[in-house]
């Protein structure tokens, strides 16, 4: 069996009940196939990025999974249209984003899949809540030249669900 490999995704919505949809998609992570959820940051409200509409919420979640970069791309891509994901134009509004932002040590590019996510370092957004988790991965450059990005906490009093419990051992 392949040995689990430690993930971060990063979790984003700015349609419909943001926060609650990004606690039940941390979910929908921890019952992935041979993965589990180690680990949630704290949720981040924040103004579209390079678009406009409603405001985002955003976090990241550290995922111990045996799936491959390119396995656990596609169980992404089928939450993220489990919870109603459509695509009418490049940076649309959406229910749910799941971007695979590092897969281990692994560097990926394919037509499908490019690991670090290629605009990780530029976006607050990312940066805050994956420092939260692992900040060995975000160095300080990145942090302070993203630091003009106004990226505000989201108090926890304001989510439906509790934090996600971390589990031992990654799925079965
Ligand atoms: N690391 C990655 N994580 C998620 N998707 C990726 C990644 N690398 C490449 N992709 C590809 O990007 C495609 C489009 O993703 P999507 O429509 O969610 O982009 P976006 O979230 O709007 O923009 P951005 O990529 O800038 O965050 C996906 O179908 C997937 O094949
Ligand atoms: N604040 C914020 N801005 C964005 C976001 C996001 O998740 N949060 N995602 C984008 C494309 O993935 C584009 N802009």
């Amino acid at each position: 069996m392949r040995a689990p490999v430690l993930s971060y995704v990063g979790l984003g919505s700015n349609l419909g009940a943001s926060a609650e949809t990004i606690l039940r998609a941390v979910e929908a992570l921890d019952r992935l196939p041979s993965s589990a959820v180690r680990a949630r940051s704290q949720l981040y409200r924040s103004a579209p990025v390079g678009a406009s509409g409603p405001d985002y919420v955003n976090a990241v979640v550290a995922l111990d999974t045996r799936l491959t970069a390119p396995d656990l791309l596609e169980e992404l891509l089928r939450v993220e249209l489990d919870f109603g994901r459509v695509r009418p134009y490049p940076n649309a509004p959406r229910t749910l984003d799941l971007d695979l932002l590092l897969y281990g040590y692994a560097h990926v590019q394919s037509s499908r899949l490019v690991v670090p996510h290629p605009r990780m370092h530029l976006r607050a957004f990312v940066l805050r809540p994956l420092a939260e988790l692992a900040p060995d991965r975000v160095p300080a450059a990145w942090l302070s030249e993203t630091a003009a990005q106004a990226v505000t906490l989201l108090t926890e009093t304001a989510c439906a669900l509790p934090r996600s419990e971390t589990r031992n051992s990654a799925g079965s």
